[in-house]
């Protein structure tokens, strides 16, 4: 099939509804629930957009006669990483860059796991019966399976928040945390719950060990690596409240569009088939996946291009805001229209130094530098707090004085119309502005967005931590001993009259 148009992601996604629930009833075809109808089509526009004849190039690659998403591409040199970063950050407009677990972050993740597959060979040796079973072979295939299909992909890698001073196993159940139940001649059984799930409006859900399982011992019930369609039995999705709640994209211009959802996830006596598991027990293997097969810095390199396009979108409101309501000539405002371009620099700029201190990994796969993908992933999650406020700041009370799409067109329109209107724009576009401020900064989407950027990627303070287990740091700390020990002093020249 390859390369889908968004038409069929639909009738995929009517045709197997992944098992939500959302206000305690299950979405029997999201495709027209009021809740993720809008969210499926906006996502079948950007499947659209791969089919599109002047953007195919750019968002696909051709192997065998057949086109793939872009996302897919196994890069083997610096133009192919540059190529799927363009992809990126195009198909990152689309939503502003709202849009935090299109397809192409989990594509990301499945070509490096796929092109590395054989770190999952080591798996195989610690399961019973090992000799039928080749979890490199499966995660291999499963990156076909994914690249043959377009699928759309979910995941979920934490457990429930019950108690963080326990480890899985101490739980008042052993069954809270995701766990293996038995094995049989098919495959698995598994039961209990993975926290989060964004974007469950999926094909497939991946359920990938964290890079953290604290589990000590040897081996667990808890490590494990697989993945299974978002229908299969036993499994349910648990939504929080949507924030698409039934608005004019005109009022809602975010929330009504790009509400991709999150999920509790549920698994219930699931049968996990042999075939589609990747890792199963083993907790060192468990813990490394993402690091030794490099898939958390192409996740990352998706990662940055995507914040490159959401920055540049809080730019370019900003400075319409700034426009809109004449305040360009005071000097605080252009400063904070400033703050928000150093952010976006310093993105590009890693962006850049990324690719070009790739190298080609143990498995033969173009993979970013490190540095600055790390510098990035603990950068903009700091820093982003504070564009959702610029905007408040530079708005202020535009950001709340917004009558509706309703309002422009009742008894009132007439005076809205003078006294809303902006310096350069009528009300409607100026309303229609700050309305896309305050679904960036404010409303139920904005507030989510924050916290999202706070977190989706991990712990800002584990990942502070894990940064400075891996930086080597070494060098520096010699240079500053070899300064220490250098005695020697600039002989000044003695002035003599
Ligand atoms: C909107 C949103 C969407 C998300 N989407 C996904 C998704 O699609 N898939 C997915 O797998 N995950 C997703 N996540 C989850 C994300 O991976 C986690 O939020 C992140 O890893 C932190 O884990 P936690 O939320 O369980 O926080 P917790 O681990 O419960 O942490 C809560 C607090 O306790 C502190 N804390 C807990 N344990 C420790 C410790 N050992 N050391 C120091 N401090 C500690 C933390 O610093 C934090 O302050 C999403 C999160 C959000 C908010
Ligand atoms: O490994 C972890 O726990 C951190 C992590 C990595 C990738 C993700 O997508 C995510 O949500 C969280």
């Amino acid at each position: 099939m390859a390369a889908i148009t968004g038409q069929q992601f639909l009738d995929r996604l009517r045709q197997n509804p992944p098992t939500l629930y959302i206000e305690g009833q299950r979405v029997e075809d999201p495709t027209t629930h009021p809740a993720t109808r809008n969210m499926a089509h906006s996502l079948a526009g950007l499947y659209d957009l791969q089919n599109q004849p002047e953007l195919r190039e750019k968002l696909t690659y051709e192997e065998n006669g057949q086109r793939y998403p872009m996302s897919l591409l196994v890069p083997r040199s610096k133009e192919d990483l540059a190529r799927i970063g363009e992809a990126h950050r195009l198909r990152a407009d689309y939503s502003l860059g709202f849009l935090g677990r299109a397809p192409d972050y989990m594509n990301a993740n499945v070509m490096a796991a796929g092109a590395g597959a054989e770190y999952f060979n080591r798996c195989s040796a610690s399961v019973p019966g090992s000799e039928k079973r080749d979890f490199a072979a499966n995660m291999r295939r499963y990156y076909e399976f994914v690249r043959d299909n377009d699928l759309c992909l979910t995941h979920a890698l934490t457990n429930p928040q019950v108690n963080r001073a326990k480890q899985a196993s101490e739980m008042p159940d052993p069954y809270i945390a995701l766990g293996v139940v038995e094995e049989r001649e098919e495959g698995i059984i598994v039961r209990g719950a993975r926290m989060m799930a964004t974007l469950p409006i999926a094909d497939e859900i991946l359920i990938f060990p964290s890079t953290v399982l604290k589990e000590n011992a040897d081996k667990s019930r808890y490590a494990m690596g697989f993945a299974i369609p978002t229908n299969a039995p036993g499994l349910s999705f648990q939504c929080r409240e949507p924030f698409d709640v039934g608005r004019d994209v005109e009022d809602h211009p975010l929330g009504s569009r790009f509400d991709e959802q999150d999920a509790f996830v549920i698994f219930d006596d699931v049968l996990v088939p042999w075939e589609r598991i990747f890792l199963l027990y083993d907790v060192e293997l468990a813990n490394k996946a993402y690091a030794a097969t490099d898939a958390v810095l192409h996740m990352a390199y998706q990662v940055v291009n995507l914040k490159i396009a959401k920055t540049e979108a809080f730019l370019g409101t900003a400075q319409s805001i700034v426009n809109a309501i004449g305040s360009g000539q005071f000097q605080h405002v252009q400063s904070k229209v400033s703050e928000i371009i150093i952010m976006l620099e310093i993105m590009k700029a890693l962006e850049v130094a990324a690719v070009a201190g790739a190298e080609l990994n143990p498995y033969g796969v173009m993979t970013p530098a490190r540095g600055p993908l790390d510098a990035a992933r603990n950068y903009y999650p700091g820093m982003y707090a504070r564009l959702p406020e610029l905007l408040q700041l530079l708005g202020a009370s535009g950001i709340i004085m917004m009558p509706s799409k309703a309002d422009r067109e009742g008894p009132l329109g007439p005076q809205i119309s003078k006294y809303l209107q902006a310096g350069n724009a009528s009300a409607e576009d100026r309303l229609k502005l700050f309305r896309l401020a305050w679904d960036m900064s404010m409303s139920s989407f904005g507030g989510r967005q924050s916290l999202y950027e706070k977190f989706f990627f991990g712990d800002p303070v584990r990942m502070h931590s894990a940064l400075y287990e891996v930086y080597d740091k070494q060098p520096a700390v010699e240079r500053i001993q070899a300064f220490l020990k250098r005695s020697e002093k600039p002989q000044a020249e003695e002035v003599t009259a």
